[in-house]
């Protein structure tokens, strides 16, 4: 055996485990179905599809592992790309740290992606994979705003908010996923910032938190999340796009 060390290599981290409750009663959402295949499959495929992940962690609900094991043996997944599969947890970001406890040692950049963003275009999974390589210690992709966004002061359900402020849009992204990091800063983040509440709402966020500069990239309108009924209407609509173009 050569005594070389190996190169470093790029993993993709999947939280799975939420239940999805914004999209209405029914199984786990990344179980659901999208085309006729779940939703963590499309989204395993995404990142599977860069020729950058050699390893690809998918977290489970927290007692679906077997389920969700049985499930990608049950679908074609690229040969090059090592599979597992560990138990989630109770928050988005807790799950994401499970993910990261189970990485080898001989991963340097790791990218997080939501299962429940499965139509990402690879284009966009390469260039975060890119700018993580060539030095950035954390990076994601963004949209600009459609919508003008204003910073209320939240009130009881169903009652009029006052408007605290506008911030100026122009300055505003909506962030995607995948995010890519280097492994040590995103340990560290994960690490040093506790959960509270509902956790962070992105991981990007917690490298902020130590000081860490995060830069955007491009990201895509397909790699929207879905997280209400309509989401799924337009995923299924995408799709079907894609396959009709894909059969010319
Ligand atoms: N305890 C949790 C909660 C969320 N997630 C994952 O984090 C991603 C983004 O979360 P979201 O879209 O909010 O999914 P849910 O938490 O399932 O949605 P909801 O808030 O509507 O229940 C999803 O892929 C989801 O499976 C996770 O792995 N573990
Ligand atoms: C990580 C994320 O997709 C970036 O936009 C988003 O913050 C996840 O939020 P959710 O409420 O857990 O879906």
């Amino acid at each position: 055996m050569s005594d070389q060390p190996r190169p470093s290599r790029t993993a993709a981290v999947i939280p799975a485990a939420g239940r999805g409750v914004r999209l209405g009663p029914g199984a786990p959402k990344a179980l659901r179905a999208l085309g006729g295949t779940p939703m963590l499959v499309h989204a395993v495929r995404a990142m599977a599809a860069s020729r950058q992940v050699s390893l690809v962690v998918i977290v489970a609900p927290p007692d679906g592992a077997p389920e969700v094991r049985n499930l990608l043996d049950e679908h074609a997944l690229p040969e090059r790309t090592e599979f597992l599969v560990v138990p989630g947890g109770g928050t988005r970001q807790e799950s994401v740290k499970l993910g990261l406890d189970a990485l080898p040692a001989d991963i340097r950049a790791v990218l997080v992606h939501d299962a429940a963003r499965p139509l990402v275009p690879v284009d966009t999974v390469d260039a975060v994979v890119e700018a993580v390589r060539d030095g950035a210690p954390a990076v994601v992709p963004a949209l600009p705003l459609a919508d003008t966004v204003k910073e209320v002061e939240p009130g009881a359900p169903g009652e009029p908010e006052p408007v605290l402020s506008t911030p100026v849009r122009s300055r505003l992204r909506a962030v995607q996923t995948p995010q890519g990091f280097d492994r040590d800063t995103l340990v560290r983040a994960h690490e040093r910032v506790a959960v509270s509440g509902e956790g962070a709402t992105d991981d990007a966020g917690l490298v902020e938190q130590l000081g860490v500069p995060v830069v955007v990239v491009p990201g895509h309108e397909e790699a929207f999340k879905v997280t209400r009924p309509l989401d799924l209407v337009l995923a299924e609509a995408v799709l079907a796009r894609r396959r009709a173009n894909d059969g010319f």
